[in-house]
């Protein structure tokens, strides 16, 4: 599938100008996108979505319905979407061949949609379709206070662990101020703690604190892509789109075998949970630690004993009875074999 590139960002950060550019441009570059929204409770789409959460769920009925507030009906719009993800993939996949990428438009309340478990069903997805990546856009006036701009890298740092995918940290709103203060901190710690101690001349719980998570980052920072773009202007989109490039290489090498690495671990473990399950279920109906197949084959040695019973009244109505038990048993055992394999 083509690229898709998953817009994450604190609400006003200009998620939805940023892909409303990021449309334009490639369709002037006669590469067209494919447009994914999935914020329920967003007024207006500004660019033509090709998949629109609102068209299949209506965020106000989940609201009045469910007796919700505004963030859980976000919650509940992206619980109810991401039960037909596999449904949208397959449109998505039929026609990625007719576009560049796949862009997807998240809702501003970041922790509704990167901590709960629609989030992740819905982002594995993708990353199991094709090369996939973040771009965390960082609203850049709002960072020239340390603190926020700290606030921010930990946020884009626990989705890095959360998702493990590609990320590209986006500063938006260039036309208002450069993000050269920000790229320089993450550079270089000094300069960092230098502007830190100026604003805080106390040596506070917070100035220290905020010291100690910046050397904490410094790993952090080293697994990034920085642009500065600026949504409205239409200014640094040239170099985006390289990074996007490298990112779809980093992933296709990295991410991807990590993920398959993760995926077979997954897998293995839950093939030891069912082996254990149907180990106590057969305690249960009393065939204890007998693999399924010799109980099987057991049962199949007793009948054809008693194919040739005694002429004994007695041992006629034994025969009765035993044969009548084991063809019960055996059902019972033939019915876990074939939910096992249906499950498989
Ligand atoms: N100056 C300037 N303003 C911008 C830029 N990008 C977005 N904005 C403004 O920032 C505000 C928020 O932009 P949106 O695109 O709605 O931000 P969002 O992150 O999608 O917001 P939520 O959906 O609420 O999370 C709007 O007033 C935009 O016009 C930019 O590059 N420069």
């Amino acid at each position: 599938m083509a690229p898709t590139i998953l817009c994450v960002g604190m609400a006003g950060s200009g998620k939805t100008t940023f892909l409303q550019r990021l449309n334009s441009d490639l369709h002037a570059a006669k590469k067209p996108p494919y447009v994914i929204n999935l914020d329920p409770a967003v007024h207006d789409v500004p660019y033509g979505a090709n998949i629109d959460i609102r068209d299949t769920i209506n965020y106000h009925k989940v609201m009045d319905d469910y007796g919700l507030g505004p963030n859980g009906a976000i919650t509940t719009s992206l619980n109810l979407f991401a039960t037909k993800i596999d449904q949208v993939l397959n449109i998505v996949e039929k026609r990625s061949d007719q576009y560049s990428n796949i862009l997807v438009d998240t809702p501003g309340q970041i922790e509704v949609f990167m901590w709960s478990a629609s989030g992740q069903i819905i982002t594995d997805a993708f990353a199991s379709a094709g090369p996939t990546m973040i771009a965390y856009i960082i609203d850049t006036p709002r960072c020239t206070s340390p603190a926020t701009f700290m606030s921010n890298m930990l946020y884009a740092c626990s989705i890095l662990y959360k998702t493990k995918l590609p990320m590209i940290i986006v500063f938006n709103k260039g036309d208002v101020i450069e993000p050269t203060f920000a790229i320089e901190w993450m550079n270089d710690f000094e300069a960092f703690q230098k502007t830190l101690y100026a604003d805080h001349e106390d040596s506070s719980y917070m100035t220290s604190l905020m010291n100690s998570l910046a050397l904490m980052l410094d790993e952090f920072y080293n697994t990034l892509d920085v642009c500065s773009v600026s949504a409205v202007a239409g200014t640094g989109f040239d170099e985006f789109f390289k990074v996007v490039d490298k990112k779809v290489e980093e992933f296709n090498v990295d991410y991807k075998a990590e993920r398959e690495r993760v995926k077979k671990v997954k897998e293995e473990r839950e093939a030891k949970r069912k082996a254990d399950d149907l180990e106590r279920l057969l305690k249960d109906v009393g065939v204890e630690q007998k693999d399924p197949m010799d109980v099987l084959s057991d049962l199949e040695d007793d009948e054809e004993e008693l194919q040739e019973p005694d002429d004994e009244d007695n041992l006629q109505n034994r025969y009765q009875q035993a044969l009548k038990d084991s063809q019960g048993e055996r059902a019972a055992i033939e019915k876990i074999l074939k939910n096992q394999d249906l499950e498989q």
